[in-house]
């Protein structure tokens, strides 16, 4: 059986407290509202001033609430950093690791992502792992090769599908309005989850999201490739009624 699709909106660097709040519940209206339900698990990544403010209701619409970036370390002198264990203790339930924005603007290494990942899940986050090749890579025709590469080297050791969240993002359709083909897609999508098989817990039931500019107008046929199991959402996870409108193509 397919696993449950989890739709994460990765706010980045965006929304005041007042913008993220009123957010977070017209999604926890709409969910309240909806009927059906969307068959799908929401969650909202704001950025690190938002978290605690938003704990509360995220917990009260039943949202997963996730960091953008953690540290490798517990605790210790690194100024302008947030552990996981932090995130944890103020309620979130995931954090992002190696997002690409992260690899390339903070130059992390797969080594220091595995690091990421590791101190997640030791804080009992559920680490959201995020792959994915840059237009050159895929233009040589090796995305698929250099991917699995990427997700193994990144791998923290005790990944399972309880606490890890792999998502594939190609660094050319993020913020970009283009999207791999389906067929790309469920290529690319097939070769992580192989690339899974013996290395972590229930590789089948590990999450394989999407990421890269899903809108209300793609969601459903990215959706609908096989072994893609959610997505990661920018942009349209701003505006409340296109999140939604993603999350309900869930059915
Ligand atoms: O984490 C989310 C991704 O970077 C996708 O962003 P986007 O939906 O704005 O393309």
């Amino acid at each position: 059986m397919a696993p449950r699709p989890l739709i994460a909106g990765n706010w980045k660097m965006h929304m005041t407290l007042v913008e993220g709040a009123k957010l977070v519940d017209a999604l926890g209206m709409a969910l309240a509202e909806a009927t059906p339900k969307p068959a799908c698990d929401i969650a909202v990544c704001p950025p690190f001033t938002l978290l605690a403010p938003l704990s509360e209701a995220c917990q009260k619409y039943g949202f997963g609430l996730g960091g953008q970036d953690c540290h490798a370390e517990a605790k210790g002198a690194f100024t302008g950093d947030v552990a996981a264990g932090m995130l944890a203790d103020i309620g979130c339930t995931h954090v992002i690791v190696g997002h690409s924005e992260r690899r390339s603007l903070h130059e992390e290494s797969n080594a220091d992502v595995k690091a990421k990942a590791a101190a997640a899940l030791a804080a009992r986050l559920t680490a959201i792992l995020c792959v994915g090749e840059t237009e050159s890579e895929r233009d040589s025709g090796k995305a698929e090769e250099i991917v699995v590469a990427q997700l193994l080297a990144s791998l923290p050791d005790g990944a399972t599908a309880a606490n890890m969240v792999v998502a594939y993002e190609p660094v050319w359709a993020i913020g970009t309005g283009r999207t791999p083909t389906v067929a790309q897609v469920a290529a690319m999508h097939k070769a992580i989850r192989a690339a899974l098989d013996g290395k972590v817990g229930d590789p089948a039931g590990m999450r394989i999201l999407y990421g890269g500019s899903v809108k209300p107008g793609n969601a459903k046929e990215l959706l609908s490739v096989e072994n893609v199991d959610g997505a990661l959402v920018g942009g349209a996870s701003l505006v409340s009624a296109d999140f939604w409108a993603i999350c309900s193509t869930c059915a």
